[in-house]
């Protein structure tokens, strides 16, 4: 392909620091590529996402890109609404960066041994939930803006920690600030987070094909999948705060090979603030359908949490 691909992105350093990282793989595989610069009414407000609404970041990239401003849109794949967008195909899903979550807190401090009453900062009711269910008796505190603005709320004394994507500090080469890695068994990070999503125009062949055999990582599509597909099903039954984390796992086949399946986790707060857990496992051909199963079961279990009158505990 000898046209020139413009990528479009986000301004933040974090969007940067993804796109750039894009643009130099496809550079080695012999592309041309520009990088454009879109500003987003996300970037300029100021006001909590809960407030302004998921979109807000990818909405004018991606308008971008269907009016042929440019040809590659690249998006943290967690800020995509899941409706799809039936004018762009989703042409990659690159190797997934470390998807758990971050704490960065004062004097080298873990979750566990911040005192009583420690104010954690973070806008997002996923992690607050989860952050509340540890019983440590942390104060949250509603907190936004880019990463480097968020962190120095705790170097400026005025919170004791954050929370924040691990993926997000390794693409600004910031892990070294990072006090505890979060497992996944204390707090599920945000479906598709770490994964990129890199679109384009769904009739521009040529783009999709040099962009999905360039970039995709099929084991990391799967695993998004079957988190999105998740948090999809469970946006049409309510809006409580979503976790959710697949990985892919070895296993053994009736014939006694190995195949590779799909480990799902998912969590979903409830109205009072419990968290509700489940998991199972799938075929990694069947990504859709295990989350769309995790989903149903959190659903259920949901039922049984508020329908129940006699509960307890
Ligand atoms: N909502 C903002 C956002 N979108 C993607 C990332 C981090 C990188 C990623 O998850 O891919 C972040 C920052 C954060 O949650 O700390």
């Amino acid at each position: 392909m000898n046209r020139t691909l413009r990528i479009g992105t986000r301004g933040s350093a974090l969007a940067l620091a993804q796109t750039g990282h894009v643009a130099d793989q496809l550079r080695a595989a012999g592309a041309n590529v520009e990088i454009v610069t879109i500003s987003t009414p996300g970037d300029r407000s100021h006001a909590p996402i809960a407030e302004i609404g998921i979109g807000v970041f990818t909405s004018a990239l991606r308008d971008a890109l269907a009016n042929g401003e440019i040809d590659v849109a690249v998006h943290s794949y967690k800020d995509l609404p899941t409706a799809r967008d039936p004018r762009l195909s989703l042409a990659a899903v690159p190797p997934r960066e470390d998807p758990r979550d971050a704490l960065v807190a004062r004097d080298n401090l873990t979750l566990g041994e911040l005192p009583q009453g420690a104010r954690v900062g973070t806008g997002s009711p996923r992690r607050a939930a989860q952050l509340d269910a540890l019983g440590l008796g942390i104060e949250v505190v509603p907190l936004r803006g880019n990463v480097d603005t968020r962190i120095r709320k705790v170097t400026d004394g005025e919170l004791d920690g954050v929370v924040l994507a691990r993926a997000g500090l390794a693409r600004l080469g910031r892990t070294a600030e990072i006090t505890e890695t979060l497992e996944p068994i204390q707090m599920l990070p945000a479906p598709a987070q770490g994964a990129l999503a890199v679109e384009c125009r769904v009739d521009d062949v040529d783009a999709e094909h040099l962009l999905q055999s360039t970039l995709d990582d099929s084991a990391s599509r799967a695993a998004v999948a079957s988190e999105r597909a998740l948090l999809a099903a469970l946006e049409a039954g309510c809006s409580a705060p979503v976790g959710a984390l697949a990985d892919v796992v070895e296993d053994l086949s009736d014939e006694g090979t190995v195949v590779l399946r799909l480990s799902l986790r998912g969590v979903m707060a409830t109205e009072d603030g419990d968290l509700l857990r489940a998991s199972a496992t799938g075929d990694l051909t069947a990504a859709e359908e295990l989350g769309r199963a995790l989903a149903a079961e959190l659903l259920d279990l949901s039922g049984h949490a508020t329908a129940s009158p006699a509960r307890r505990s």
